[in-house]
């Protein structure tokens, strides 16, 4: 358990979080899995939501890594309209470390450029680690030209960075003399030698995956474990329950409920009477939303949609926890909980 593990003699203990990104299809969710050892099967149809959405957690002996999701970084939409946007410049500044995903049997392109742009511009003092995806699909010599390619971006755009930095400075300096512009000649200095690590990995046959794990904890705070170890009542279980059934929910009508849903799991319990190979979960979940017009659409023609609904977001959770799972969901309709504060809170939000 997490508590014994922080009693290892002379090793500290570091906990945090870490994000993926890279484009679309480079391995970032093969990849989660992998490191997390079970299967956290979250579908990529997110919503734009700025809270972190939890995708897995590794448990270790020397820390723990929660690897969270950044919406809206790595869908094409995003790449292709706009520059990276407030929400996930705020995602990647909070984590503690970026774990930049290029994969070994494409070239590195604009694509990845953009992003390594972002994630320069973003990650303020924060390691970014790059990771050669797909490690097994490309012969060995093809894979050291792979991570030339990505040790040379990461210096280029990390420069970059510097040198628009360097003109902000400038630019402060003018109008003032800054404090702010010593700490920005402080971490130039990382700056420029590109990203802190480059590590090539396979999720499919296991390469380097524990040596990716380590070399992120290595990388994590001292800190104590941030979350209990595989407890069912834990927090971000109940968290990412609750995410699956909003994502569910929020599939397809979009739109018409930008926003306006909360879910609250009020209780997960495991069903008394049932042998410990077969256990069952039993999950009471209530979806909030604002109006009476929005609850109609949420349960649909006879319960038609909050059926669709619940058989979709059980299923997942099934596929998160490893176990049956009952799940029982209402919808009620918190009048303008959006606008007050209290409900907020207890929503979570
Ligand atoms: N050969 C090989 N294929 C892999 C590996 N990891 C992932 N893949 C394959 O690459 C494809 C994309 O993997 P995902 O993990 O879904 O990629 P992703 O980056 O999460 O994709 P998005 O959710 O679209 O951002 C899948 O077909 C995987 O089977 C690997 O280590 N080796």
């Amino acid at each position: 358990m997490s508590e014994n593990h922080q009693d290892t003699p002379g090793q500290q203990f570091r906990a945090g979080f870490a994000v993926f990104v890279g484009r679309p299809n480079v391995g970032k969710s093969t990849l989660t899995n992998a490191l997390v050892g079970r299967k956290v099967a979250i579908t990529s149809n997110r919503p734009q939501t700025t809270r972190h959405t939890i995708r897995g957690i590794v448990h270790r002996k020397d820390g723990q890594l929660i690897l969270v999701d950044t919406p809206g970084l790595h869908r094409p939409r995003t790449l292709l309209g706009q520059r990276l946007n407030d929400v996930v410049a705020e995602t990647l500044g909070e984590v503690d470390v970026i774990g930049f995903c290029v994969p070994a049997d494409q070239k590195v392109g604009p694509g990845d450029r953009y992003i390594a742009q972002q994630v320069a511009a973003a990650a303020g003092r924060n390691p970014v680690v790059a990771i050669v995806t797909k490690a097994d699909s490309v012969p060995r010599d093809r894979l050291a030209e792979q991570l030339i390619a990505v040790t040379e971006l990461g210096r280029e755009v990390m420069s970059e960075e510097q040198a628009q930095r360097e003109q902000r400075r400038r630019r402060r300096a003018a109008s003032s003399s800054n404090v702010a512009s010593v700490n920005e000649n402080a971490r130039s200095a990382q700056s420029e030698a590109g990203w802190s690590d480059v590590i090539p990995v396979s999720a499919k046959d296991g390469f380097q995956v524990e040596e990716l794990a380590a070399l992120l904890v290595r990388l994590m705070p001292e800190s104590p474990a941030l979350y209990p170890d595989g407890e069912l009542t834990d927090e971000p279980e109940i968290t990412m329950m609750a995410e699956l059934i909003r994502e569910a929910a929020l599939e397809g009508v979009r739109d018409e409920l930008p926003h306006s849903l909360a879910v609250v799991v009020d209780e997960a319990s495991e069903r008394e009477g049932r042998s410990a190979n077969n256990p069952m979960l039993d999950v009471h979940a209530s979806l909030f939303v604002e109006r009476p017009s929005q609850k109609a659409i949420v349960i649909g023609k006879g319960g038609s949609r909050l059926r669709e609904i619940g058989t979709k977001a059980r299923t997942q959770i099934e596929a998160l926890l490893g176990t049956k799972v009952y799940l029982d969901l209402h919808v009620k309709v918190a009048k303008e909980w959006q606008r007050d504060p209290k409900q907020l809170s207890r929503l979570g939000f």
